[in-house]
């Protein structure tokens, strides 16, 4: 078997174990339903044509029997239409819960945030995102199919029946499937490249109708221009898909013409051989309802197997991702378990970052030493490169050139998961969880998440208690509109939870706060800083671990033991808040000068 052929039935065997794990009864009840019922118009067909022929010789007895036969298999063929649909919609909706859970862990199994920023990668979970129904409808497509192909198979018989020169009718339907099947590998290849700009029109789209932009897309008035550039991108997506399409129809047209031409050449033959006696009347009854029925059964042919042709090339996007997400698992991981103590402390050398599809430096030439328990402040303007840095430290973003190491031991030789295991942190765009107050904070340790103990320390260390105390039901308040009675947080009380939660993990190696405190108020910000700096410091003891904090606020880092100045990506100065400062012509002295100026 040539190696596309094998992948294309990976894929459709793929497509159908998605829906036999989901439900198997429900799978195999729609195969069965689907696969059989199908046959059931040509046996209908057939039963007229003895009933007619019964009449034309008098046979009462015969055509009773064809009659009742008659009945029996049409009210099979109706009357099991609302189970093979509702059988069919629990198989899809059991499958679409699957496969929705499904891509969610290839997205959370990629070793590295990186990949998500990675324009190729997200061509793909874009493409995947919009024809994800098709996977769900894999296996309905492929029983329709196959009810296709059983019912193309008992007409052919019944047609050889009458005449073996009527078989070519269906022969004659080849070219029309085979045009079909072309025009769904131009969309398939379409749809790759309409990725950007459908992935363009799904943020407008967001950005146009989501309620936490409306407040600034109103006053700006901006929501004619959004929709003006959603439709845009949308039309460019489309216009790549309906000019592919647009190619294929003249070989789709030129196969409609032929197997009209067949249609009526099979009815001229048959009505010819009446007149000349060489068929009974039943015969030609026949031959009209089958050649009829042929003629519906081409256009469902080439409708299903575009559908399957879409699920095919779903599941094969699906399988390539796997194996993408396998590769990546594979090339990163290594099998040294992180330390459950720092000895020495985290140090890079020559680390440089380029972001995937980014043709400039992050950062460059990063040489650096951070000792065991201390505490390292990140300074630098808008766009330095402090929470590149912050990234790479987490092991979530690889360095493009130079190495991370850990007591000595290279980051990428850790075990997927195992350094972030040993991290703790809060992100400058920390997630806003809708759960309760106790779940939002617990889940910065799955492992303690459920203790109220270690919830509750955990908010007041992150000086939350106060926050959580005004709450309707304290920890227990359920968050966000998600919930019928959910409490709306402002952006400083959420970040209060954050920091809560970065408290979870009692004892890790690393602790990164990027921007802690950016939504609190400045009256709140030193304190809630410096209070969870010394709260952090005990925790720190317990491992020895590194506290790595990226602040705009220049009093954060007069507190840290240590103070990293970045600018446009270089690490420009090292050393104690003192030792900076001593230095009258340095950066870091001019800026905590310039800072202390005008918060004064
Ligand atoms: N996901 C990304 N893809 C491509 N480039 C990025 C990405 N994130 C950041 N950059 C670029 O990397 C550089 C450093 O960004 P970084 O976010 O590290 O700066 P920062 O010092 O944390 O800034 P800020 O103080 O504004 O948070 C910037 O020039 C930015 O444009």
């Amino acid at each position: 078997m040539t190696k596309p052929a094998k992948a294309h039935r990976n894929a459709l065997y793929a497509a159908i174990a998605l829906s036999w794990t989901a439900d198997r009864r429900a799978t195999l009840l729609t195969f069965v339903g689907f696969g059989l019922r199908p046959a059931l118009p040509v046996l209908i067909a057939y039963l007229v044509k003895v009933m007619v022929d019964a009449a034309v010789v008098g046979d009462t007895d015969l055509l009773v029997r064809a009659a009742l036969g008659i009945g029996t298999a049409a009210a099979l063929s109706a009357g099991s239409v609302p189970y093979a649909v509702e059988l069919s919609t629990r198989m899809i909706e059991s499958t679409a819960v699957l496969v929705d859970r499904k891509l969610m862990t290839l997205t959370g199994s990629l070793p590295t945030v990186q990949d998500l920023d990675d324009p190729e990668v997200l061509d793909r979970l874009e493409v995947l995102r919009q024809e994800r129904v098709r996977l769900s409808e894999g296996a309905d497509a492929v029983a329709l199919v196959l009810g296709a192909a059983v019912r193309a198979g008992v007409t052919a018989v019944v047609l050889a029946v009458v005449d073996p020169f009527l078989l070519l009718t269906p022969l004659l339907a080849v070219p029309a499937v085979v045009a079909a099947s072309r025009m769904q590998a131009r969309r398939t290849a379409a749809l790759d490249t309409a990725a950007a700009d459908a992935r363009l029109a799904r943020h407008l789209y967001e950005v146009g109708s989501a309620p936490r932009w409306s407040s600034e897309t109103r006053l700006f008035g901006l929501g004619p221009a959004i929709r003006r550039r959603y439709h845009e991108a949308a039309e460019r997506a489309d216009r790549h898909v309906v000019g592919a399409l647009g190619r294929a129809l003249l070989p789709v047209t030129a196969a409609g013409v032929l197997f009209a031409a067949g249609y009526i050449g099979a009815l001229l033959l048959v009505t010819r051989q009446f007149a000349a006696g060489g068929a009974t009347l039943g015969e030609v009854v026949l031959t009209l309802n089958l050649v009829t029925l042929i003629s519906i059964q081409v256009g469902q042919a080439v409708q299903f197997l575009a559908f399957l042709h879409q699920t095919v090339d779903a599941s094969r996007r699906l399988l390539s991702l796997e194996s993408y997400v396998e590769n990546s698992v594979a090339r990163t991981g290594g099998d040294r378990s992180a330390p459950a103590v720092l000895r020495y402390g985290i140090s890079l050398a020559g680390v440089g970052l380029r972001y995937p599809g980014s043709g400039r430096w992050a950062l460059r030439d990063v040489s650096l030493h951070l000792p065991a328990g201390s505490v390292v402040a990140v300074v630098g303007v808008n766009g330095a490169g402090k929470s590149s840095l912050i990234k790479l430290l987490t092991g979530l973003y690889e360095p493009t050139e130079g190495t991370i190491t850990v007591d000595g031991e290279s980051l990428t030789g850790f075990r997927p998961g195992a350094w972030q295991a040993r991290t703790s942190g809060c992100f400058q765009d920390f997630v806003r969880p809708e759960f309760t107050v106790a779940t939002a904070v617990g889940v910065g340790d799955l492992a303690t998440a459920d203790d109220p103990d270690a919830v509750r320390a955990a908010v007041r260390h992150g000086a939350a208690d106060g926050i959580v105390a005004a709450l309707p039901d304290g920890l227990a308040t359920p968050l966000g509109s998600s919930h019928a009675n959910g409490t709306e947080l402002s952006g400083g009380q959420w970040q209060r939870l954050a920091l809560a939660r970065a408290r979870m993990r009692p004892s890790p190696c690393l602790l990164v706060l990027d921007e802690p405190t950016s939504a609190i108020d400045p009256l709140a910000e030193d304190v809630t800083l410096r209070r969870y700096l010394a709260a952090a410091r005990l925790t720190a003891a317990r491992a020895n671990g590194v506290t790595v904090v990226a602040s705009h606020r220049l009093a954060t880092a007069r507190a840290a033991d240590l103070v990293i100045v970045i600018a446009a990506g270089a690490v420009v100065q090292f050393g104690s808040h003192q030792r900076l400062m001593a230095d009258s012509d340095g950066p870091y002295r001019e800026l905590y000068e310039r800072q202390s100026g005008a918060y004064s």
